[in-house]
């Protein structure tokens, strides 16, 4: 790992006017509305519905990007932060920045190499992978396209508990550092983009690598995945999900593993209470990029709330409408340790593969450095809620 904090600002716009100076433009847009229209002009209609939509009417994703939209940035001048260090601790690991990228389901449907593509750009840039239970390819496989870079799990907890244990085993196996217990998906939400083309990639076999490749999951079935698919995609159905989890259930994982674990999904103040007195390590506020509760809050707006509930006790961080450089820096000011990146770099994985999720990655930790520069902070420590407009919701 390279302990040398790189100046990702002033390099990738330099390298890019360069670029520019011989003829040539970025083939990944750097801003994001001219990234999504380009990435939904080479993605499959089945693909664009499933990663663009959201639950019901689009209200929860709508309210993460009004919620950022509404706090503005008040720039503070002649602080001095001529070099600016991003470099940022989680879970003992030194990542780039502050910034990891969210667990994506079925990646195969944006482009082949899937999860392998994700490893490799994230690995490159340090930025760390948080591996999704509905992944295209197997935990083992994605670790070895990731080598010794830093990533978490994401667990989705169904019906079996013998499943989530296996899972959790297999994860501190191949090196994770931290478990994500995804708790907003204990079904699926309504989803009007994919219900009205009928499409469920589940269904179909796609983004069941981690269960296909699991022994507790393939021992429930009547034939190996290999002989039967149909009958694995089937069963994963039948397992997948469970509205009866609760506070009880998830503590068991503490019998399986002494990784640090995360609780992604909370957003209420007296959740975030219980996380930090049943003794969890992390909370990701998440609503699931608006795909679960229709009507629901803006992360950024249910932030304040989590982070005076944790006390400083616990890690809050942050994903869901996190789309630019001042997203993060707004996300850092209210107190978020981390933001994670959800759909940005599928785009960037859509358009092209490593390479396009690596340049997405990179220009948000370019534009985060520049904002901060332009700001007097020399290090995600240093932005504060004084930088910050607070808007009324
Ligand atoms: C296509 C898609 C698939 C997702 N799959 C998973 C998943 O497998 N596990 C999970 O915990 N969250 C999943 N999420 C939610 C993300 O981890 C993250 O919370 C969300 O994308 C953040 O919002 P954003 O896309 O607006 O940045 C998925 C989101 C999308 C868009
Ligand atoms: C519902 C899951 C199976 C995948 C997921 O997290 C998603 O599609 O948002």
């Amino acid at each position: 790992m390279n302990d040398t904090p790189r100046q990702y600002g002033p390099e990738t716009q330099g390298a890019t006017y360069l670029r520019g100076l011989g003829g040539a433009v970025p083939e990944v847009p750097t801003n994001f509305l001219t990234l999504e229209a380009k990435a939904k002009e080479k993605m499959s209609p089945e693909a664009w519905a499933y990663t663009a939509g959201g639950a019901g009417l689009e209200s929860a994703m709508d309210a993460n990007r009004a919620a950022f939209q509404r706090t503005q940035i008040i720039p503070r001048m002649l602080k001095g932060a001529a070099q600016r260090n991003l470099t940022t601790e989680m879970f003992g690991i030194k990542a780039a920045g502050p910034i990891m990228t969210c667990p994506i389901g079925v990646l195969e449907m944006m482009h082949p190499e899937a999860d392998l593509a994700v490893a490799r750009a994230t690995a490159a840039l340090n930025v760390p992978m948080i591996i999704s239970s509905q992944a295209s390819f197997s935990m083992e496989e994605i670790a070895k396209a990731h080598g010794d870079a830093p990533r978490f799990f994401q667990l989705y907890w169904g019906k079996s508990d013998a499943i989530a244990e296996s899972f959790v085993k297999r994860a501190e196996a191949i090196g994770c550092k931290a478990i994500f217990i995804t708790l907003d998906t204990v079904i699926l939400g309504w989803r009007p983009r994919d219900l009205n083309i009928g499409y469920s990639p589940f269904l179909r076999g796609q983004g069941i690598a981690q269960y296909t490749s699991d022994p507790a999951f393939r021992a429930l079935l009547p034939q190996t995945p290999e002989e039967n698919p149909q009958a694995a995609a089937f069963q994963f159905t039948q397992t997948f999900g469970d509205a009866g989890l609760d506070w009880a259930r998830i503590a068991k994982i503490r019998s399986w593993t002494k990784l640090p674990v995360v609780l992604k999904g909370i957003m209420r103040a007296d959740d975030a209470a219980k996380t930090v007195s049943e003794g969890y390590d992390g909370i990701l506020v998440s609503n699931h990029g608006g795909r679960q509760v229709d009507g629901g809050i803006g992360t950024f707006d249910a932030l304040p709330g989590v982070v005076a509930a944790a006390k400083g006790k616990i890690p809050v961080m942050i994903d869901s409408g996190i789309r630019c450089g001042a997203d993060i820096f707004k996300a850092l000011a209210l107190g978020a340790t981390a933001v994670g990146i959800g759909r940005p770099y599928v785009y960037g994985l859509a358009i092209a593969g490593q390479a396009g999720a690596q340049a997405v990655l990179e220009y948000l930790l370019a534009e985060l450095d520049v904002t901060m520069a332009l700001n007097g902070c020399a290090s995600p420590q240093e932005i504060g809620p004084e930088l910050l407009a607070l808007g009324k919701s």
